[in-house]
This record gives C-alpha cells, sequence and structure tokens, in this order.
C-alpha cells in the first residue's frame, strides 16, 4: 500500500506515546483557583482521563488549602492553559480552517465517512437517554450519506444509536464497533455485500455482559446520580450526576465487580466507566471492517474520514495513521494528545465541516472534467 494518501497538517504531528490529555497536572489549587481547579478536573474527566485521575485528582481536591500563593499559582496555571491550546493548535488545526487541504488530499478516491455519535454529532448533556441529535445534524448526516458510503460508530448499543440518529442509509458500530450492521435501506453506495453485513465478534459475551449489568444496578443504588447503561456487548457506568465525594467509591464498586470477570476489561470515557470484553476489537478494528465490506481492502483510492470526540476513538485515529490513509479529526476544545491530525470544537462545528463537505461535492460533480 501507498504512504502517499496521508494526510496531516503542514507541521508534524509526534506520535504520542499514549493518550492523557494535556491539561496542566496537578490541577491548580486553592481559594478563587478552586473553581480554576474544578474546572480542570472536570474537562481531565470530560476528556476521558484514566482511572488513577479518579482516585488521586479526587483526593487531591479534598486536601488542598486555599491560600493567596496558590491562588495567583492557579491564575498562572490559567494563562498557561491558553499557550498549551494555542501550540496544541498549531499540531492538530482546524479541519474547517484546513478544508482545502482536506479536500485536495481526496482528488481521485473515495470519501468514506466515520462519524462517532456522543460529543460528535450531539452535544454532551447529563443524561444519556436524552442525547438527541438536532434534525439540521440529521440532515447533514442525510446528505453526507448521499454522496458518501457513511458509518456511525459509537460506544451505543447499536438500537440505540439508530434510535438517536434514524437514518436507514447508514452503516452503524455499535457498543464500539462490536455489533455491525449494513444498511437497512438502498443507496447507491451499497454494494449487495455490503448491505448484508452484520459482525458480531463478542457475541459469546452476551450473558456474562448482562450479569454484570444487573449486578451493577443493584450495587450501585447506594450512590445517587450513577446510571448503568447497558450498551449490549458492553456496560457503561456513568458519574456525571454522581457528587465527586462518591467517585471513588463507585469506581470502586465497579473494580470490585470486575474481579469475579477477567475476560472483562475496565477503560474510561467522558465521565463514564466502560466495560468491555477483552477480545482485540475496537472502533479502529471496525473501521477496517467496514472498509473492506464496502470493497475497500487494500485499495489506495479510498479515503477515510473519521470524526470523534472520545479516547476510544483514538483506535480508530490510530489504524489511519498505521495505514498512512485517511483523515482523523478530533472533537475537543480542549488540548489533547490524539493520532488525530485535524481538530473541530464541538458538534455545530462538525454539521459545519459535513455541509461544506457536501457543498464541495455537489459543486466538483457540476464542474466540467477537462
Ligand atoms: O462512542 P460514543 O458514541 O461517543 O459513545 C460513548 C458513550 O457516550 C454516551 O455517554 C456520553 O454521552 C452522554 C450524553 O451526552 C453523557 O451523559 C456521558 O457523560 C458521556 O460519557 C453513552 O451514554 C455511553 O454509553 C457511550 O459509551
Amino acid at each position: 500500500m501507498t504512504k502517499q494518501s496521508v494526510v496531516v497538517p503542514e507541521v508534524a504531528v509526534p506520535m504520542p506515546p499514549n493518550s492523557a490529555p494535556l491539561l496542566p497536572y496537578p490541577p491548580p489549587r486553592a481559594a478563587p483557583g478552586v473553581a480554576v481547579r474544578k474546572k480542570y478536573l472536570q474537562a481531565q474527566l470530560d476528556l476521558g482521563a484514566g482511572l488513577p485521575l479518579i482516585n488521586g485528582w479526587v483526593e487531591s481536591m479534598r486536601a488542598s488549602s486555599p491560600t493567596h500563593a496558590k491562588a495567583a499559582a492557579a491564575l498562572a496555571a490559567a494563562g498557561a492553559v491558553d499557550d498549551e491550546r494555542a501550540a496544541w493548535m498549531v499540531r492538530h488545526p482546524s479541519a474547517l480552517s484546513k478544508f482545502e487541504q482536506i479536500v485536495a488530499a481526496s482528488k481521485g478516491k473515495k470519501i468514506v465517512m466515520f462519524l462517532d455519535y456522543d460529543g460528535t454529532l450531539s452535544p454532551i448533556v447529563d443524561d444519556p437517554d436524552s442525547a438527541f441529535m438536532s434534525d439540521t445534524m440529521r440532515r447533514a448526516v442525510r446528505s453526507v450519506a448521499k454522496h458518501f458510503p457513511t458509518a456511525i460508530v459509537s460506544g451505543r448499543c447499536r438500537d440505540k444509536v439508530f434510535e438517536f440518529v434514524k437514518l436507514a442509509e447508514l452503516y452503524y458500530a455499535g457498543s464500539h464497533g462490536m455489533d455491525i450492521k449494513g444498511p437497512a435501506k438502498a443507496s447507491r453506495h451499497n454494494k449487495a455485500k455490503a448491505k448484508g453485513v452484520l459482525f458480531q465478534p463478542a457475541s459469546e459475551f452476551l450473558p456474562m455482559i448482562e450479569q454484570v449489568h444487573d449486578s451493577l444496578i443493584e450495587r450501585t443504588k447506594c450512590i445517587p446520580g450513577a446510571k448503568v447503561e447497558n450498551n449490549k456487548f458492553c456496560v457503561s457506568v456513568h458519574f456525571r450526576c454522581v457528587d465527586e465525594k462518591s467517585w471513588s467509591t463507585l469506581a470502586d464498586i465497579v473494580k470490585a465487580e470486575l474481579k469475579d470477570y477477567p475476560k472483562l476489561k475496565l477503560t474510561q470515557g467522558r465521565m463514564v466507566f466502560e466495560i468491555r470484553p477483552t477480545i482485540k476489537w475496537d472502533k479502529g478494528k471496525a473501521l477496517e471492517f467496514l472498509l473492506e465490506s464496502l470493497g475497500f481492502a487494500d485499495c489506495t483510492n479510498v479515503l477515510p474520514v473519521y470524526i470523534g470526540d472520545d479516547r476510544t476513538d483514538e483506535d480508530a485515529f490510530k489504524v489511519l495513521r498505521k495505514r498512512g490513509q485517511g483523515i482523523g479529526i478530533l472533537v475537543s476544545k480542549y488540548p489533547k494528545d490524539t493520532n488525530a491530525s485535524y481538530s473541530l470544537q464541538e458538534p455545530a462545528e462538525v454539521m459545519e465541516f459535513l455541509l461544506r463537505l457536501v457543498e464541495w461535492e455537489r459543486l466538483s460533480r457540476a464542474r466540467p472534467k477537462w
């Protein structure tokens, strides 16, 4: 495979050793700084920072005592965050400002679009059951799917994400890619082979996941605000609405539950613990599987574009880097180590990017080919 189709911004992006967020550690402490520290902690957890932070940072926040000097340090750290962000934007420029560069890379290639759901197509909200997508976003995704094969790749249960998106012409990969299904409705991209696709590499884990889900519902009842979500091949335990004093207790409950299940592993997303089978399957593998199903297995004339906001999306960004092919776009307002090349700040920018892509494709079709 040629490496020519890899798309990176003009400035080389170093491969990060891991996906730890970049906000300063430890967070600033103290009086006026308490709000700042709280914001950092929230941002870190929202970015899906690792489990040790839950135990370490919560304790350090509690231990902080207000002093004048510490408040000054907090404000200085806030300035450092701005510098950090500017430097990060150079390495991961906005996909909107580099739009021409991105579409130039697609010359002679078929764009295949991969979209994460929460935090990418819908804004993050407190109640996971109310993470609705706007009608305007739905129209944008529908238009994109008219021009390019399009897949939704989500940590959610496939049926649930379909209920939100409601577009039958798309591919859906639910449960972090462990539940893949082709479009229910024909479109000009659906080859018969791809349309019939259904792949569930973790089916043997279904009973185990059910058990863990039921047990965690019981065990977390004592923690107000905790929410356990059954995502079919994985379980999410949300702590967004849990008082921070109880975060460690909740983490301990989840870890204790997993002691009985060595074939399950624990990862962390945006204010959520994710329990998943230990199989080597993730959003990156799902992306490769879908490209293959679409007939682009070893092709150089394809340009996968993946847009996502969460740590689990990093698996897909990594695959694009490894293939030397495609465009990874991270949705984030904060600097964060990522394998994506470009960034967008929030779902509203994702929509703008999708609409621009549709318009560009429409115009390039209309353009005479001499
Ligand atoms: O892969 P995704 O589509 O991004 O799904 C990842 C998780 O998204 C949902 O949780 C997140 O969004 C919620 C609604 O905005 C928010 O309340 C929560 O704090 C976020 O973590 C979903 O509920 C999870 O099951 C998914 O695993």
